[in-house]
């Protein structure tokens, strides 16, 4: 069938083109060293004067035999791989780096067709041969990709579909890739001459918002805001910020404030960096760390309060022992060496937050938790530096309907009024309701997980009521105690008012007989 339009002419006479380079690509190979390249050189010359049609490729590394994979064939492979699965007829495939999951890949000699505003560019997977420098290996066998397209598309191409191949070809590594879960913490394994770095473990946390029980609207909020920020690049780089958000998550122990940072990374696709400030040498080894890490992460500071100087209370204890010498001061021995191995100072963390170091660019979230929100300099938390301050409290009854339908598939019972009726009367943490709902043993029906929760909702209410019960009796004791000591100081001091009266008194009786 003939070509209508002038468009589907070219289209024609470009596949036709890149088919015959192509075909002449693979014979190439096939001939020997010394042919190939006078082929080479001749067959670049001729068709450079006739052919409107415009190669580029990307080939898989140098002439380097040690070289690595360079990052745009990785990223065009990346890229055509998604292609490829539904379109080439060979596919190669390979355990990916993490050797975790199958990458299917376009095996050599096969060709694919993109388009890019209406305009074909073809794909091609070359086997290619590199003089390298070695002298025992003069030749080199590398893979290649190319692209062919018309000349009158140069400047669209080399501007905008190329650079939209590496952004999609990232973006596919990106949610491809295995996440994982960085640490500073030293192992016994790590060398003590070692500079302190990231190690990892593939991140494979389970927890999503959808199985994260707390209220709905507060949850929608959360989610949108962080799907807002992975989505804000243009509006930060407008507004001359990093891109970086800070998280404040706190509440009381058990109230999913982990288990959140785990939903927040499989929602956005991030891996986890958790930072272990005390193993952290100095603002030195901070700012190092920092830059180490990846785009799309996050920073996580589990427990802040209890991490450094943060709060002040060092500086205190501090003070403490030189003003006192009393034996629960720390000995100065022991001050210095912890000064030695711990010198993050607060200012160090508040410029680690602040994204001065941030200049590498790239998404990233920093999560700070805390059990007691009271405890942190405000300097540390303000907006800013900790964008939104998220509370995670005891468990609502919205709370609990979501878990009880994850757990136990329920979304009405019976006995769903006596648990919002013991809710509203007592405090329940998210993971004491969690272990509730889970059956204990294979007889364990919904029923009996929700007898469970009863009872420890009323269990709870008890021990409520007795410690309450136990401050009040505490707080009448002191207050009586309070009372029979002022009692008694009061008589003490009439008594001895009263013993001084006497004494006056029988010293102007003496004085008045001395004067008679
Ligand atoms: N809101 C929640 N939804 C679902 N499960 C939860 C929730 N909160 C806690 N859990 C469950 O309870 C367990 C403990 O929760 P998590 O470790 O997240 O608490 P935390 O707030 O980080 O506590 P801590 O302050 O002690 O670190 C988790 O295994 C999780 O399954
Ligand atoms: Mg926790």
């Amino acid at each position: 069938m003939l070509p209508k339009t002038m468009t589907e002419m070219w289209a024609t006479v470009g596949s036709s083109i890149a088919n015959i380079m192509f075909v002449w690509t693979i014979f190439q190979q096939y001939c020997p060293y010394n042919l190939r390249q006078f082929f080479d050189k001749y067959t670049s010359i001729i068709t450079g004067y006739f052919n409107p049609y415009i190669q580029i490729s990307f080939p898989e590394g140098s002439d380097d035999i040690w070289s690595k994979r360079s990052k745009a064939y990785a990223t065009v492979e990346t890229y055509l791989s998604a292609k490829a699965s539904d379109k080439a007829k060979r596919l190669k495939a390979e355990l990916g780096r993490d050797s975790s999951k199958l990458v299917l890949s376009m095996d050599v000699h096969q060709r694919v067709t993109d388009e890019f505003r209406g305009v074909k560019i073809w794909w091609a997977s070359n086997r290619v041969f590199i003089s390298t420098r070695s002298l025992y290996f003069p030749e080199q066998e590398k893979m290649s990709y190319s692209l062919t397209f018309h000349k009158k598309y140069r400047a669209m191409i080399t501007e905008s579909y190329l650079e939209h191949v590496m952004k999609e070809g990232t973006q596919i590594g990106i949610k491809n890739r295995q996440r994982k879960l960085y640490t500073n913490c030293p192992t016994e394994k790590w060398p003590s001459y070692k500079q302190r770095s990231w190690s990892s473990v593939v991140f494979e946390h389970p927890a999503t918002f959808e199985t994260m029980g707390m209220d709905p609207e507060k949850k929608q909020e959360i989610v949108d805001d962080l799907l807002n920020f992975s989505k804000s690049k243009d509006f930060y780089a407008k507004i001359g910020k990093a891109w970086k958000r800070g998280y404040l998550l706190y509440g009381p122990p058990g109230t999913g404030k982990s288990t959140m940072i785990a939903a927040m990374a499989n929602l956005l696709d991030y891996d986890v960096y958790d930072l272990e400030l005390t193993a952290v040498k100095d603002n030195t080894e901070l700012r190092k760390l920092l830059i180490e890490t990846t785009s799309k992460s996050m920073i996580v500071i589990e427990d802040i309060d209890c991490s450094l100087d943060l709060t002040g209370q060092r500086k205190k204890k501090k003070n403490k022992s030189s003003e006192d010498d009393d034996q629960s001061a720390i000995p100065i021995k022991d001050f210095q060496e912890e000064e030695k191995s711990n010198k993050v100072t607060l200012s160090g963390l508040l410029n680690f937050v602040d994204g001065l170091w941030f200049a590498c660019g790239g998404e990233r979230l920093i999560i700070f938790t805390t059990n007691y929100l009271e405890k942190l300099d405000p300097a540390l938390i303000r907006r800013g530096r900790m964008d939104k301050h998220i509370e995670l409290s005891y468990c609502s009854f919205e709370a609990f309907k979501v878990l009880a339908k994850k757990y136990l598939d329920l979304e009405i019972h019976q006995k769903f009024d006596t648990i919002q009726r013991l809710m509203g009367e007592t405090k329940i943490t998210p993971a004491d309701v969690a272990e509730n709902l889970m059956p204990k043993s294979s007889s364990d029906d919904a029923d009996k997980c929700l007898s469970n929760l009863i009872q420890a909702l009323e269990q709870s209410k008890e021990e409520a009521a007795k410690k309450k019960a136990e401050e009040e009796e505490e707080s009448k004791k002191k207050d009586e105690d309070l009372k029979v000591k002022e009692e008694e100081a009061a008589k003490k001091k009439d008594e001895e008012s009263k013993v001084k009266e006497e004494e006056e008194a029988k010293k102007k009786d003496g004085d008045l007989k001395v004067r008679e």
